[in-house]
């Protein structure tokens, strides 16, 4: 957070960054999905037709999501889930400062930290549920597809549903991880989140699958049991990380954690120096992206759409280490840069 009275930083380029990627990012996901369908499947270069205006319409697709959304806000809603406290302010409340020089920019990454009606958490609810959950249902419906098609599903697709279904499953699961995260924490819910959750992973996350539909690939076993492998490696790095994070933030005295150690800083909070968090300043994000490259792989290297997701991700998460840097730089100051020398690679060891 900048501190009270400073000229906040802009980020993402500003107004005109985030006018650009208002366009930018429905006009990619657009291409990718008619280059998913095309038989050259070429990344690079104009999309292989332009469908016509009537092709784009459908009022059983809108009904459909709608449909959709109101069945998860109906679940959303339902009394049996359980309440988790949220992360408190430095000064217990919440400051609001009327920002209006920048409506583009504001409408991009959104100004209401908490979009809410009574209960209802617009931010928290996109989040984890429509789109994460439409993820794994699209790659279902593409599974079935293909077993129509060509008599049952194939090995790469079984992996990258199944790889797929393990992430949001375990998102899920971890339900309550998700209030310590950026987008929670910082992030105001704009055209950003709005579109990130709603749209951009549930149709551009599900790449492989959609590829594979249209570009059948061979798999063996031994090639599979590499992959799979490389993708448990990436999940046990993830979970372990976040996981060891999130209970030394809840717990500080977890048996789990307790023996780690730490820096203190100005705030009280602290800060792990050592286990997965002492290895890089950001390991859960290391392991994010080796599961990232182990769904791709099943689609095999002829094509370079099916790693759009490693390529965006990683672009993702190196812009969202370097902010995610700036704001604990102005939470902790010295204490940060202490742990920055005494951790001083971001996500993979003695590279970056
Ligand atoms: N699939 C996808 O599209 C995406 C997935 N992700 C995943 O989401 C997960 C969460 O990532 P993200 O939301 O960026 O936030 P992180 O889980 O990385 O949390 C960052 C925060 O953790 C705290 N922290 C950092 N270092 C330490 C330390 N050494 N000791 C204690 N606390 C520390 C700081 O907050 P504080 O000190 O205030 O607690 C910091 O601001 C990651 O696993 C990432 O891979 C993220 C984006 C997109
Ligand atoms: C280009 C563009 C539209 C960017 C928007 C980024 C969003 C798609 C991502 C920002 C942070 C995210 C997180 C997850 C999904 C993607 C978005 C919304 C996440 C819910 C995936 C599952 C993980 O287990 C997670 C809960 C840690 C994670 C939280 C961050």
């Amino acid at each position: 957070m900048a501190p009270q009275g400073s000229q906040a930083e802009l980020e993402f380029g500003g107004p005109l960054g985030a006018a650009a990627l208002l366009l930018l990012l429905p006009a990619t996901m657009f291409h990718l999905l008619l280059v998913a369908r095309s038989g050259p499947a070429r990344l690079l270069g104009p999309p292989p037709y332009l469908p016509e205006l009537e092709e784009l319409w459908s009022p059983w697709a809108l009904l459909l999501c709608l449909t959709w959304l109101g069945l998860q806000a109906a679940l959303y809603l339902l009394p049996a889930r359980k309440v988790a406290e949220g992360q408190e302010l430095k000064d217990k409340s919440r400051l609001r400062y009327p920002i209006n020089g920048n409506p583009i920019y504001d409408f991009f990454l959104g100004r209401e930290l908490n979009p809410r009606i009574c209960s209802f958490d617009f931010k928290y609810f996109c989040e984890l549920r429509p789109g994460l959950i439409g993820w794994v249902l699209i790659n279902l419906a593409l599974l079935m597809q293909e077993a129509e098609l060509r008599g049952s599903p194939s090995l790469a697709m079984w992996l990258v549903n199944g790889f797929q279904l393990l992430y949001v499953g375990d998102a899920l699961w971890h339900e309550e991880a998700v209030l310590t995260t950026m987008d929670i924490i910082h992030d105001g819910f704009g055209f950003m989140l709005a579109f990130g959750d709603l749209a951009w992973v549930p149709f551009t996350y599900s790449l492989q699958a959609q590829f594979l539909l249209y570009h059948p690939e061979p798999l063996g076993l031994p090639l599979a049991s590499v992959i799979c492998l490389i993708n448990a490696v990436g999940y046990y790095i993830f979970r372990g990380a976040n996981s060891q994070k999130n209970t030394f933030r809840k717990n500080p005295s977890d048996p789990r954690v307790a023996d780690l150690e730490t820096i203190s800083t100005a705030t009280g909070r602290r800060l792990l120096v050592s286990g997965w968090w002492g290895m890089v300043r950001h390991p859960n994000y290391l392991g994010d992206l080796i599961m990232a490259l182990a769904w791709s792989l099943p689609c095999g290297v002829s094509h370079l759409l099916p790693y759009f997701y490693l390529l965006y991700f990683t672009a993702l998460l190196v812009h969202r280490e370097a902010r995610d840097e700036q704001q604990c730089l102005q939470k902790y100051g010295l204490a940060w840069r202490a742990y920055c020398r005494r951790v001083p690679y971001r996500i993979v060891p003695y590279i970056y």
